[in-house]
């Protein structure tokens, strides 16, 4: 059995694709919904689907995913942590914890120390994953023979993942894509075109993959499904959260807050990393002061075209 906690649309997304095989339960705290998830309006809830308030019944599960945002994980982790011992737990947020300035797996692992702990991230739409189309994704396991069992356990005929032991590389592509996209976001929703968009993603892989291999991260990770892989989906469709953000930042548009945004909370947490390592992010930092509203767009696009010219 599959436990899956956090009903929102990613893991509703995934407890629909797991039935193909194994029975799910999915937790979230507050259903107050049935037969449809309106975070994943237009999807069944198919029969081999327990959704439930009750934690225990997740719990039971020997594999469970934890599909909560990255700001909310710590919190729920310093509740229940005690009780996810021994179990494997998959974390698919995508962000870096502000109070701890670390990604998902090390907080589960200070919560849990005994768990196995891996991250599935990757290039992927909850909608789409929903409605069963072909998906690739990464999973993480510093446990090589754990990865492998995790792989074989969560793939399905179309949704395909790929293992790595470098969990720090696969979960820092996933958290800094979302920044990268805000910035990408803003640059289309300010009316300064895809030539930008490309500078803003390509400079923007550069800083992540500054950033990841300073934190211990493979090179190789960041090319691949996990960062360069989630950075050209997020960039480049409207059917990201993180890309219409920054769109409503670039054209002054309101943006409702109860929307997830991965991104703007990672740029603050990169913002102090920077401080405290004394690394160059120029786009974080840029992210972060206009998610705040700290700077105008106008001033933002000055500061990053008039920093000295360099090599590439
Ligand atoms: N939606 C997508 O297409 C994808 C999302 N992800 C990642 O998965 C994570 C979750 O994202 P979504 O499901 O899309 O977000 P969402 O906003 O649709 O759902 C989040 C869920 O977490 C619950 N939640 C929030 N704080 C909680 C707490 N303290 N305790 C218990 N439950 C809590 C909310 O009630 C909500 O049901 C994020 O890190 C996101 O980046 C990853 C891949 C794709
Ligand atoms: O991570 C995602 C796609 O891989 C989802 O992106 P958003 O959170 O920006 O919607």
């Amino acid at each position: 059995m599959i436990g899956i906690l956090g009903a929102g649309a990613f893991g509703t997304a995934l407890a629909v694709a797991l039935t193909a095989n194994r029975p799910v339960t999915l937790w979230g705290r507050r259903i107050d919904w049935q037969g449809e998830n309106p975070r994943l309006p237009g999807v069944a809830m198919p029969d081999a689907v327990t959704v439930t308030q009750d934690l225990d019944a997740a719990l039971a599960c020997d594999t469970i995913l934890l599909a909560l945002p990255a700001q909310a994980l710590g919190s729920f982790l310093d509740e229940q942590g005690p009780r996810l011992a021994g179990k494997a737990l998959v974390s698919t947020a995508k962000g870096i914890d502000l109070q701890h300035l670390t990604g998902p797996s090390a907080l589960i692992a200070q919560a849990a120390p005994d768990a196995v702990v891996a991250v599935l991230t990757g290039p992927s739409f909850a909608a789409d994953i929903a409605r069963g189309l072909p998906t690739a994704l990464t999973l993480a396991c510093a446990d090589g023979a754990a990865a492998q069992v995790l792989q074989d356990r969560l793939s399905t005929p179309v949704l395909r993942l790929y293992r790595t032991t470098d969990v720090t590389g696969a979960e820092l592509g996933g958290a800094l894509k979302n920044v990268i996209a805000i910035a990408a976001g803003t640059v289309i929703g300010a009316g300064l075109g895809d030539s930008a968009r490309a500078a803003i993603i390509t400079r923007g892989f550069a800083e992540m993959t500054r950033l990841a291999i300073h934190l211990g991260a493979r090179p190789e990770t960041l090319t691949g499904l996990s960062g360069l892989g989630d950075l050209t989906l997020t960039c480049t469709s409207a059917g990201s959260r993180n890309f219409r953000f920054g769109c409503a930042i670039g054209s002054g548009s309101a943006w409702d807050s109860a929307t997830t945004v991965e991104g703007a909370a990672t740029a603050r947490a990169l913002a102090l990393m920077a401080a405290r390592d004394g690394l160059d992010l120029p786009i974080a930092a840029m992210v972060a002061r206009l998610a705040e509203g700290r700077v105008s767009v106008e001033k933002a696009m000055d500061h990053l075209l008039s920093r000295p010219l360099k090599e590439e």
